[in-house]
């Protein structure tokens, strides 16, 4: 199932909507706190459980899961610096029974955060940024409820004391900053507790874990796919994508390469010579460009007949530093992948005129601008595709090794030769890269990864 991911304004939006259909906000909330604490009795087992509760409907759903949690024997306190605001969440604090106080130690066992939601609009101050800290001091299970209550839920902005949660439960649907830095490793394990929301032109959601299929029967070498990878001046790089296209599906990889390349494998074929000539043959499906390449005039034109050849391509790298409008303008814009790191794609932004603050507005206005498709890798790793956002689980923080973009790149390159497109190609390439890395944890080289993609691959055949 495809699950969205909301902005503030679209989930006030969903809310709105599921109003009009005739179920209130006491029902939604009701909802949301009863099946919240499904979940906090499962990771409670037993324990204390003292919840924070805030002014607004986050605080709410904080009273409704402690009445659950109280009337099924729990042990409960709960902590709320202020009285509710909205007139929901004073209901749900009237129909708690148990004691409130406004401050007081937390006891080890379980703590729930409900000070904020996706409500929350400014820095986090006293008596709530008091209350963070000593949830973030104390050795108890912490589980947020919605977002945890420092993190800004469009932009994943931290506006105050961000403890380390063990548990995230959005409620309703995913926000933005599930997905995003800075905040994204503050919430441990993060699952999503529906509350019958309907979602209509949803325009992000959280990438699925690919389905790779085998070669069909009457499958040859060509027919699977001929990768064609352009070196440069830098022979490691695109050797390195290579190897790791190899292992992802396929039939064919090349290396257009000057270099002699002593340690190349035998099965990888490398061809010398005139480029042109080598980008003439009808048979390559896909073209990756860039690791390894150089920023010289050398290099320009070796982007330039790449673009000129009109096949899909992966971009990357030092492709990324040379490719401008003119460029750009060689090619259907609509084949092309490319895959800048924070760095690179500041420098795309900057040579196409894009001005964006975050990275995700970044990725999304210049994908707008150019038609690209845009793999804004990372450890919050954004695609966007023709209007579509696609947001990742978090990968290994191990893939912070030279040479991990080469093997990304190597991964897509594959993927694209293999099928054509490019939405989907880049989707399959962050999962293997990011199940690759699973298998080859801890302290993997870029080469042991590439290696892992085979297995990899088994993982979602
Ligand atoms: N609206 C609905 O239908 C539902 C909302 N739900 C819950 O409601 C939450 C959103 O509720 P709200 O919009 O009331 O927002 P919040 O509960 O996140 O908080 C908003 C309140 O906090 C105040 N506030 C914001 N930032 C502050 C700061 N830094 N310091 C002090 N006060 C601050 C605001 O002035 C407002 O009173 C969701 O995250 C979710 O938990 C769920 O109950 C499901 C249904
Ligand atoms: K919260």
């Amino acid at each position: 199932m495809t699950e969205p991911v909301l902005t503030v304004a679209e989930m006030r939006e969903a809310e709105k909507a599921a109003m009009d259909r005739g179920t209130n906000e006491w029902e939604l909330m009701q909802r949301a706190g009863t099946n919240a604490a499904q979940w906090i009795m499962r990771m409670a087992a037993g324990r204390p459980v003292t919840v924070l509760c805030g002014p607004g409907n986050n605080g709410g759903d904080g009273y409704v899961i402690a009445d659950v949690l109280g009337r099924s024997g729990y042990e409960v306190d709960v902590i709320a610096p202020v009285e509710p605001k909205s007139e929901t969440a004073r209901r749900a604090r009237s129909a708690f029974q148990g004691g409130v106080s406004s401050d007081g130690a937390l006891r080890t066992g379980v703590a729930v955060d409900c000070l904020f939601g996706y409500g929350l609009d400014r820095k986090v101050e006293e008596p709530f940024s008091k209350i963070l800290e000593k949830l973030a001091a104390s050795p108890c299970y912490k589980i947020a409820i919605d977002v945890p209550s420092a993190v800004q839920s469009d932009a994943a902005r931290v506006l105050g004391p961000l403890p380390r949660y063990d548990l995230t439960l959005a409620l309703g649907a995913w926000k933005q900053a599930h997905f995003l830095m800075p905040a994204m490793p503050a919430m441990g394990e993060k699952r999503l507790v529906t509350i019958g929301l309907e979602f209509e032109d949803v325009s992000s959601t959280v990438s699925a874990a690919p389905k790779i299929t085998s070669p069909k029967p009457d499958a040859h070498k060509y027919n699977r796919g001929l990768l064609a990878i352009v070196a440069g001046a830098m022979p490691g790089a695109p050797l390195l994508a290579a190897e790791a296209a190899m292992r992802a599906g396929a039939g064919y990889v090349k290396l257009f390469s000057d270099h002699s390349h002593p340690d190349a494998p035998a099965e990888l074929v490398i061809e010398q010579g005139s480029l042109a000539d080598a980008l003439s043959d009808g048979r390559i499906s896909a073209l990756l460009i860039g690791p390894g390449l150089g920023r010289d005039d050398a290099a320009r034109e070796r982007l330039a007949k790449v673009l000129e050849s009109g096949k899909p391509a992966v971009l990357d790298a030092d492709a990324l530093h040379l490719l401008d409008p003119e460029l750009l303008a060689m090619a259907d814009a609509k084949t092309l992948c490319v895959t800048p790191h924070e760095g690179e794609l500041a420098k795309l932004c900057e040579t196409f005129g894009v001005t964006a603050e975050s990275k995700l507005d970044r990725a999304r206005a210049l994908a707008d601008v150019t038609g690209l498709t845009v793999l804004a890798k990372g450890p919050d790793t954004i695609l966007v595709h023709d209007g579509m956002t696609s947001f990742f689980p978090r990968g290994s923080s191990w893939l912070s090794v030279a040479g991990s973009g080469d093997v990304l790149a190597g991964i897509l390159g594959s993927r694209l030769a293999t099928h054509g497109d490019p939405r989907r190609a880049a989707e399959e390439s962050v999962w293997l890269h990011h199940e690759a890395a699973r298998l080859a944890s801890p302290a993997f080289s870029a080469g042991e990864l590439a290696h892992a993609v085979k297995p990899a691959m088994a993982s979602f055949l």
